[in-house]
């Protein structure tokens, strides 16, 4: 009856949400990231790890933010992906930018009501940021890196840069934090068209939040790649330049020919090193990690730390002049040749994109 009267009480209560009312049952939280009013992919893929911890999780999705595009975003998350069971909004100027020590302290917040068995967020510059400063305020020991979920507390991550595989198995107090990576946790398409379901949406009360973070650290700046071209840590199709390509002058001919792809860019860190590009368009161990369904390499060597990066990619094609490159180990398809032959012949060939 007591459960039967705080439903009522709750289904009378529109919008204005108290965090020490979140349901018990809902027991993982996924941090949400978002842009221009739409939820990022890797969140989505969050969710969908966050689903195969257990059959009967639900999933709350933690958003924070202000003014019309958390609004937006509030309501692309609601019918994101179906185990969506609940979207939490935190709305205010001090969530503007993905700063994370208020962004740690919302965690800390949230949980101490909610009292989940699992966090989960996207292992982004983001999630980095965020989850191991919100797991010190909760004292708990985060998982990084996730690349299966085995049950809902033995997990599998990658170590020495990809050359081994290391099962974690978790026996700490709740909640049990986890980076995840996007790519080990693609979005079943029919998911991604569904629109079967809206999860509510609620606001998060945050008179209680606790602000002694504030002036720890300031926003600067944003700057982010061209909208143009689709995500890196996303793309279909990725094409990739190395230190092989001698100039940033050279390297635009990669920049054509992912254009006519309608393919990301990506570079190695020697590449990004000698200035070639900025150094966002990294790809491996300490840049980006991809796994498109085409993953071109011209003039990359394939040094372990770039391999950690693409390994997973579906199908690898590269094109080196040196038939004893170690890239053409991992490559489905390698051509030996000149890259300053083969880059302008496939320009020429490929037809314009439509
Ligand atoms: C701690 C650590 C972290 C690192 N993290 C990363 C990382 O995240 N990502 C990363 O990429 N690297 C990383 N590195 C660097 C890595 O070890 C390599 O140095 C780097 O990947 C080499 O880049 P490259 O293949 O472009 O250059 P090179 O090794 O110099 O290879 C250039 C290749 O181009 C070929 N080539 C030259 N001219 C032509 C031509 N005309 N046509 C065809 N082929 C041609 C050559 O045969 C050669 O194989 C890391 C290193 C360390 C120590």
């Amino acid at each position: 009856m007591a459960t039967r009267a705080l439903l009522n009480a709750l289904s009378k209560r529109p919008l204005h949400f108290s965090t020490t009312l979140i349901s018990r049952s809902a027991s993982t939280l996924v941090l949400a990231e978002h842009e221009n009013g739409s939820i990022k992919a890797q969140t989505v893929s969050a969710v969908v790890a966050a689903k195969s911890l257990s059959e009967d999780n639900s999933v709350s999705l933690l958003l924070a933010g202000s003014g019309q595009s958390l609004k937006d975003a509030a309501k692309h998350a609601a019918s994101c992906h179906p185990s969506v069971s609940q979207v939490l909004v935190a709305d205010s100027d001090k969530f503007k930018y993905p700063i994370a020590e208020p962004w740690a302290k919302l965690v800390q917040m949230i949980q101490q009501s909610g009292e989940y068995s699992h966090i989960v967020s996207a292992s982004s510059s983001f999630g980095k940021n965020v989850l191991p400063r919100a797991a010190a305020l909760l004292d708990v020991s985060p998982i990084t890196d996730v690349i299966e979920i085995s049950s809902s507390s033995q997990f599998v991550r990658p170590i020495y840069a990809g050359n081994a595989l290391c099962t974690v198995r978790y026996t700490g107090a709740n909640p049990c934090m986890l980076t995840i990576r996007s790519t080990s946790f693609p979005i079943p398409p029919s998911s991604a068209d569904s629109k079967c379901n809206e999860a509510p949406i609620s606001e998060v009360d945050l008179s209680t939040l606790d602000e002694d973070y504030l002036g720890k650290s300031r926003y600067v700046g944003h700057t982010s790649q061209d909208a143009e071209r689709p995500d890196l840590g996303s793309a279909r199709v990725v094409v990739t330049g190395g230190r092989g390509l001698k100039s940033a002058e050279n390297f635009k001919m990669v920049e054509k020919l992912a254009e006519k792809l309608g393919a990301a860019v990506g570079a190695t860190r020697a590449a990004v090193d000698a200035g070639f590009v900025p150094n966002d368009l990294q790809v491996g161990q300490t840049g980006k990690i991809v796994a498109p369904e085409l993953y071109l390499a011209f003039g990359v060597s394939g040094a372990i730390q770039h391999i950690a990066g693409m390994r997973d990619s579906k199908v690898i094609v590269a094109v080196n002049r040196d038939a004893d490159a170690p890239i053409f180990q991992v490559a489905d398809y390698g051509l030996v040749g000149d890259l300053f032959e083969v880059i302008p012949e496939l320009i020429e060939k490929i037809p314009e994109k439509k």
